[in-house]
């Protein structure tokens, strides 16, 4: 019988579940070093956030197939170590939306109301009337940043009490906002308008400490800032900052850079500011439904069935997976390219599958192309499951062509993208069956393998001009390890891909278009 580890606490009727296919033994509470002694006899894991799942314990456990997180974010496992060991890693992408939605609105209110402080007052034997004059939220505007499943909700529910939405989500269409009852702004109109700002976004590196000095700066000095998605988002010496000297006028946070929340000045400010010990999920309901969710995903996969919500491993069945495993990751890898050069918000993503791809099955290729295409919004909560849903809500159109008289490689894909800020394309094909090849971008031939940080440049095909560039960049101290430039005619346009070594430092990018025939330089990584 196979064996399942549950490392935090979880709802019995996951227990009861998993008991159907398993022996379980629930540990909570393990250190590092007992969970890595013991993880070997293991066939599952399942947890909450209490367990930090990192690629020593990974690779510690021998015999993992799997690894449940009862909740939403899986921040708290290094996902690319378990894909790298064939682990899969599955979560429960809405089983605690409504709780999490729930405690942003509870915080809101108990805010405005100073509710955690009047209790303690009260309970102390006072009847203090006047320090705690609260502020009604009814017609006041509330910010929210992240219209995805939480915020959407948050927004729904703000609305029916009175209150003017306004939302940012650079990854929503306005239809959807609108949908909602919400209006799109860019983050500096929503951080100088609202009342309240109430935060719904993963944490990624585009999004940590997205929320600093001089964001907060722009905020109204009677608004209050609310933060139950991640820790990290906010800047926390920031805001603290910000709430002493009266720059804004209070803050509830359920999320922590660092949990559990360890010496703080947070602690130190009095009824401006509530904190919680990450309780968005701690509701009984999300509790059930959450456990229910996952233990039923890590039964059907020890019982050899696919998984409805892997963030790593696709639901498609394993066959298909098998026959177009290269062709998938040739996908995604081209969604994540085209999506990070056609930056804003994609309006119609058009895939098309030539030469001997044509008669191949279109589905799973373009699902992979939306995974890809939505990483950068959605990061590990998109899934091969989910990608198609995901794109239908953001109002980007899907338009699939096949053109099997292309013939410059055996089978190639070409994905174009269409959003706000203009049309690019990008094709690759697998040479050798396996090895992916970038061949063509904004219609320009080149043969490439990606790498993880790439630069790509649109410019005149001019004299010194890749000297110039390469100087700039080692005076920023990036190293360059490959490039190569695509032109159609001599002297004309062309595009450079250079493949670097690290992420390009922040301000590079506008140095670069100043160089003399550059017109555009886009930043992706793979
Ligand atoms: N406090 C708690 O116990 C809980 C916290 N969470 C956290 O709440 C957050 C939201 O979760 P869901 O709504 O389920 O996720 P979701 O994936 O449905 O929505 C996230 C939204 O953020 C948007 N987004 C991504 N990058 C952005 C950026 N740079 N700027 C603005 N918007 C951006 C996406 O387009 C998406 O619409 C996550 O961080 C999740 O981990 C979730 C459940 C419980
Ligand atoms: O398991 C928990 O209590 C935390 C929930 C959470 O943060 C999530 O689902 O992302």
């Amino acid at each position: 019988m196979s064996k399942v580890l549950v490392s935090d606490p979880i709802d019995q009727a996951g227990i009861d579940i998993l008991s159907q296919v398993a022996t379980v033994d629930v540990n909570t509470g393990l250190k590092p070093a007992e969970l890595i002694e013991i993880i070997p006899q293991y066939d599952a894991l399942m947890i909450r956030s209490g367990t930090r799942v990192t690629q020593e314990i990974i690779e510690a456990g021998t015999q993992l197939k799997i690894i449940g997180r009862a909740g939403v974010g899986v921040d708290n496992v290094d996902v690319p170590a378990a894909t790298r060991r064939g682990i899969v890693v599955v979560n429960s992408p809405e089983g605690n939306t409504i709780a999490a939605a729930e405690h942003a609105l509870a915080m809101m209110l108990s805010l405005s109301r100073h509710i955690p402080d009047a209790n303690a007052s009260v309970k102390r034997g006072e009847w203090d009337r006047k320090t705690f004059v609260g502020a009604e939220v009814y017609k006041k505007t509330l910010g929210v940043v992240g219209l995805g499943k939480i915020g959407s909700h948050v927004a729904a529910v703000a609305k029916a009490m009175g209150m003017k939405l306004l939302a940012y989500d650079p990854f929503i269409s306005t239809e959807r906002a609108e949908q909602i009852g919400c209006q799109l702004v860019d983050l500096d109109l929503l951080m100088q308008q609202s009342d309240y700002i109430t935060l719904h976004i993963p944490k990624t590196p585009e999004t940590t400490h997205i929320i600093n000095a001089t964001t907060l700066a722009k905020m109204k000095p009677t608004a209050r800032i609310i933060n139950c998605a991640r820790g990290g988002i906010i800047d926390e010496v920031a805001l603290a900052a910000a709430i002493k000297e009266g720059k804004i006028a209070g803050a509830a946070l359920d999320v922590f850079e660092s949990e559990p929340l360890g010496e703080s000045e947070l602690r130190a400010i009095g009824k401006d500011i509530i904190l919680t010990p990450h309780l968005g999920a701690s509701t009984t309901e999300a509790q059930v439904n959450v456990a229910i969710d996952v233990a039923e995903q890590i039964r059907d996969v020890l019982l050899g069935l696919p998984a409805r919500s892997a963030v790593n491993i696709p639901g498609l069945g394993p066959d298909v997976l098998e026959e177009l495993k290269p062709y998938m990751e040739l996908a995604e890898t081209l969604g994540k390219l085209v999506g990070q050069l056609a930056g804003g918000r994609v309006e119609l993503l058009t895939v098309r599958l030539q030469g001997e791809l044509a008669t191949n099955k279109s589905q799973p290729l373009v699902i992979a192309s939306l995974k890809g295409l939505l990483y950068q919004a959605l990061r590990e909560r998109v899934n091969y499951v989910n990608a198609n849903i995901e794109a239908k809500e953001r109002g980007i159109r899907v338009i699939e062509t096949r053109d099997a008289s292309a013939r410059d490689y055996a089978g190639s894909l070409r994905l174009e993208a269409t959003g706000t800020l203009g049309t690019h394309s990008v094709t690759g094909a697998l040479l050798g069956d396996k090895e992916i090849h970038l061949t063509d971008v904004d219609g320009f031939p080149i043969n490439v393998p990606p790498s993880k940080y790439m630069l790509f440049t649109l410019h005149r095909d001019m004299p010194g001009i890749i000297g110039k560039l390469g100087s700039l960049l080692g005076s920023f101290n990036v190293n360059i390890a490959s490039m190569q430039v695509g032109r159609k005619i001599v002297r004309g346009d062309a595009v450079m891909a250079l493949s670097i070594d690290d992420p390009l430092p922040d301000g590079i990018l506008a140095e670069i278009t100043k160089v003399p025939g550059i017109r555009d330089a886009y930043t992706v990584t793979l």
